[in-house]
């Protein structure tokens, strides 16, 4: 069984980015068609192993930004997350796969709920993400965005996750686009930066392509899909997208971006095969909380139950035969 990977925030160094080059951006362009067939032909692939998926479920749990924003969110609502962040699999499970505790990557909550979560976290080495910048939409003035990034840096999150203006990618204003996202990165301070980018509303792969590049010229020490609030979220196209586009990146640079996709992604076998596309696409490094997280509020109940699944199979096999 490979090692899950239990690596809490061993976050790489901060992303410095690029200096604003239009050329660059304009030479980005994304191949629809080999993007679609690519990411059609993934869910069926055979990357991970039957007696390995168990052990791949484990690394998805420490690899998910474990997510609640809701307008109705309660701090009871969060602490009751931030217990299961700290215990996501049951102990017994755990034991019968002999495996060690484990938590999640991340709880990810609005500014409010901040304070709630760090306390109810403490001692557990678990950060606390925020949204930030006007999330969802990100229309409110662009002082506040920002000044909302410096509040719930000083309220304690270490990880922001901002949301791009998606009219500066729909008019081609690729220098403002860059222009905002240096802002952000730059109120950031020392917290991890991951840039939403709302690729449902970007209009083509071409613009999810060239808005990732402008980003991680920017400083964004993360790309993301979604806000989880559009009406198409994380895709396998878009991922494809996105992850070639931190591949470019790093050959051109040597740093290296993470990579989170986000809303819609609550289940296990779904959760695989994005795991089988970073190893693919990017490496073993892209299996790490470091430089890969799943933006999720159901994923994890998912997991949970293929997990009791596999063990409650494995444990009647062992009746049916047992070793003589
Ligand atoms: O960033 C995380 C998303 O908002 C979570 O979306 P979800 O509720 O569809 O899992």
């Amino acid at each position: 069984m490979p090692d899950p990977a239990i690596r809490l925030h061993d976050a790489p160094a901060r992303n410095p980015g690029l200096p604003f080059d239009l050329d660059r951006v304009h030479a980005v362009q994304a191949n629809t068609s080999a993007i679609e067939r690519r990411a059609a032909t993934l869910p069926g692939r055979r990357t991970v192993k039957k007696d390995w998926q168990a052990a791949w479920l484990l690394r998805a749990i420490t690899c998910i930004d474990l997510t609640t924003l809701a307008g109705d969110d309660t701090p009871g609502r969060v602490r009751r997350l931030c217990a299961k962040a700290r215990q996501p699999v049951r102990p017994d499970l755990l034991d019968a796969m002999g495996m060690g505790p484990i938590t999640v990557g991340a709880v990810c909550v609005y500014h409010d709920m901040i304070d709630t979560a760090l306390r109810a976290l403490e001692g557990s080495g678990i950060p606390v993400a925020a949204v930030s910048t006007g999330f969802p939409a990100g229309l409110s003035p662009f002082p506040l965005r920002v000044r909302e990034i410096e509040e719930s840096v000083k309220a304690g999150a270490s990880e922001i996750d901002i949301v791009i203006s998606r009219r500066h990618v729909l008019t081609g204003n690729w220098q403002a686009l860059y222009d905002e996202m240096r802002a952000f990165r730059e109120a950031c301070g020392a917290a991890h930066v991951k840039a939403i980018l709302a690729t449902g509303e970007l209009g083509s792969l071409r613009n999810v392509a060239r808005a990732s590049h402008v980003c991680m010229m920017g400083g964004a020490d993360f790309i993301k899909t979604s806000t989880g609030k559009e009406s198409v979220n994380a895709t396998l196209p878009v991922s494809l997208v996105m992850v070639r586009a931190i591949r470019d990146y790093q050959r051109q640079t040597g740093v290296k971006i993470g990579y989170k996709p986000a809303g819609g992604i609550s289940k296990a076998k779904d959760a695989l095969v994005y795991l089988a596309l970073m190893k693919e696409e990017l490496g073993d490094d892209w299996l790490r909380n470091d430089l890969f997280r799943f933006g999720a509020s159901s994923l994890l109940g998912d997991i949970e139950r293929q997990l009791e699944h596999h063990v409650a199979g494995r444990y009647s096999a062992a009746h049916r035969h047992p070793a003589s």
